[in-house]
Parts: structure tokens; C-alpha cells; sequence
């Protein structure tokens, strides 16, 4: 059994191909790919002028060495795809000496993702911003996980489209949840238009640690509102899949708090809803370690 080095052209890729040989997965610099092979495939795969098709990046053209590596079929592939992208295997979970309960005495609070849900100008990030400074005048930590801001890095590469959107939310719901171990209380403000996706991110985290917020502000309303001109966009035909013109928006059906637009200003002001879910984080336990 020999080692084989071979430049990838994506960094980072930790090579896993099941039925080549013992443990074929090593943690290595950037752009290289090892492998370990019995001897007499050794050639096979040296000679293959695609290799990296191979090494968890891309597999479409790989269905010639199907026929050497059986582990390759095309069923083995689909079992190890998950919502249609390869599946990394043969990773193991590390535990931390620290834990998060630890991390909670320390900062006195629990961990836990506010999850803003909303039309564009419902007051999200309005809200978003009231909560995370009330909240740090009482001492607490938080962190707000704003859909637009995001989109400018992490998910920079998504566009508005609905499975994009479920990315969008995806991601958003797997970097909360870190703050949330963390014992930060992680506040996410974005549209999440899709209900499933939302229960999806909730479904990642302990019972109770996903509050969902509902910032239950009338189309009109938000419409009239407009302070970035999209929804004038929108209704120009200029942008097509806006939430709520031409792209549905699925309002939650048990939020833990709702924050609904009555119209009288006092009990719409972003001080007082704010004030709302910390009430809600108070009797919940949340503001103590
Ligand atoms: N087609 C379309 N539909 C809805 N919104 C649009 C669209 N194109 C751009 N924008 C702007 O992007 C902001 C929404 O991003 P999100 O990440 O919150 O959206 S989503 O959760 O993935 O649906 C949203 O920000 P907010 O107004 O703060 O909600 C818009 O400013
Ligand atoms: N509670 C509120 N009452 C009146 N206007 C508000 C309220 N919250 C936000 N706004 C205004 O509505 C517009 C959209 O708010 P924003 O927080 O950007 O919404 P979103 O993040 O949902 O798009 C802004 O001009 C903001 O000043």
C-alpha cells in the first residue's frame, strides 16, 4: 500500500473514497489530495486525467472508473449525497473540554436563537437592532445574523430563487445555532418566506432554544413603507420573486411571539416590541446563567 499525492484544484479537500483500501482519509494542507491505494489500481487512478472527479469534488465524470472502483456506483454516490451534493464520510465528532453549559455560567445566559420573521420592511432588522441594544444595556451577549448582511459574505453566491432561499435559511440556521452553543443569544432577522425551512432551523436546536419571532405587518403597510424602493421595483416588473409581489411569504402558525401591526404607535414602537421578547426570554429562563 503506497501513498499517492495529487494536486487538487480545490482547496481543502479531504479525500474519502470507501472500498479503495483501509482509511483512505488523512487532514492535510490545502490542494492536496492523498490517497492510499492497494498497488494494482495505483495505475488506474494515476493515469485518469480527471483524478479530482473522483476526490469528492466533482463526480460526473468519473462513471468510466466505475467499473474498477464498485464503491463508485452510481447508488453508492446517491447514498452518500445529501440534497444532491456528495456527503463528506468518515468524520468524527470531537468533544470540546469546555461545554456550553460552562460557556452559559460564564456569561450569565443561556444560548438561544430569536428567529425574525417577515416581509421586507415589516421592521426586521429595526427590531433586530432595538432587541440587541436593550439587551446589552442588561448586560447580555448577542449577536444578529441580519438575511441582507449576510448575503453580502457568507452567502454571497445565492441568489433569490426558492432553493437559494432555502440555502440562504440553511446556513443562517447551522452558524445561529453555533452562537448558540456558544451562549450567545443569536438573533436572526430575514425574510425566511418558507415555513418548512423555518422549522427546519428550529429542528437543529434543543426544545425551546428557537424562538420564533413573527413581525405580522400587512403588505400595504410594509409597501408604503418601501425604504429601499424595492417593492416599487417589484411592482414595475424591474424585480421579478419579490416576497409578497410575486413570491409567497408562509406565515408562521405557532410563533412563540408575535408582533403584530395594530397601528397604535405606542405599542408599535421597536423599544416596546423589544421589550416584548425579553419578556418572553425572561420567564423562559434565558437571561440567567
Ligand atoms: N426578490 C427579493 N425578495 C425579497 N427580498 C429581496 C429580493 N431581492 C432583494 N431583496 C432584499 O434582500 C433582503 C432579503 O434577504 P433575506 O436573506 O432575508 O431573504 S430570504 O430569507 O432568503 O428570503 C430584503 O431585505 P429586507 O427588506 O431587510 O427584508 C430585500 O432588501
Ligand atoms: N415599529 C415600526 N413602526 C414604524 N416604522 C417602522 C417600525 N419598524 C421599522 N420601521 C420602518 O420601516 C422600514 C423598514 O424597516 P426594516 O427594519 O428595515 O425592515 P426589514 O428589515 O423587515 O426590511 C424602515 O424605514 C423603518 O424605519
Amino acid at each position: 500500500m503506497e501513498k499517492l499525492a495529487i494536486r487538487a484544484s480545490r482547496p481543502s479537500v479531504f479525500c474519502s473514497l470507501p472500498g479503495l483500501g483501509g482509511n483512505s482519509q488523512r487532514r492535510r494542507p490545502p490542494s492536496d489530495v492523498f490517497l492510499k491505494l492497494p498497488a494494482e489500481n495505483r495505475k488506474i487512478v494515476a493515469n485518469s486525467a480527471s483524478f479530482h472527479s473522483i476526490s469528492a469534488v466533482n463526480v460526473s465524470a468519473q462513471a468510466s472508473l466505475t467499473a474498477d472502483f464498485p464503491a463508485l456506483s452510481e447508488t453508492n454516490l446517491k447514498e452518500r449525497r445529501v440534497n444532491g451534493k456528495e456527503k463528506a464520510e468518515n468524520i468524527i465528532w470531537h468533544e470540546s473540554s469546555i461545554c456550553r453549559c460552562d460557556r452559559q455560567q460564564l456569561l450569565q445566559q443561556k444560548g438561544c436563537v430569536i428567529w425574525i420573521t417577515g416581509l421586507s420592511g415589516s421592521g426586521k432588522s429595526t427590531i433586530a437592532c432595538a432587541l440587541s441594544k436593550a439587551l446589552f444595556e442588561r448586560g447580555k451577549l448577542t449577536y444578529t445574523l441580519d438575511g441582507d448582511n449576510v448575503r453580502h459574505g457568507l452567502n454571497r453566491d445565492l441568489t433569490f430563487k426558492s432553493e437559494h432561499r432555502t440555502e440562504n435559511i440553511r446556513r443562517i440556521g447551522e452558524v445561529a445555532k453555533l452562537f448558540a452553543d456558544v451562549g450567545v443569544i443569536c438573533i436572526a432577522s430575514l425574510i425566511s418566506p418558507y415555513r418548512r425551512d423555518r422549522d427546519a432551523c428550529r429542528s437543529l436546536l434543543p426544545e425551546g432554544d428557537f424562538v420564533e419571532v413573527f413581525m405580522d405587518v400587512p403588505l400595504h403597510v410594509c409597501e408604503s413603507r418601501d425604504p429601499k424602493g424595492l417593492y416599487k421595483l417589484a411592482r414595475a416588473g424591474k424585480i421579478k420573486g419579490f416576497t409578497g409581489i410575486d413570491d409567497p411569504y408562509e406565515a408562521p402558525l405557532n410563533c412563540e411571539v408575535l408582533l403584530k401591526h395594530t397601528g397604535d404607535d405606542s405599542s408599535c414602537l421597536p423599544r416596546q416590541m423589544a421589550e416584548n421578547i425579553i419578556s418572553y426570554l425572561q420567564n423562559k429562563g434565558y437571561l440567567e446563567g
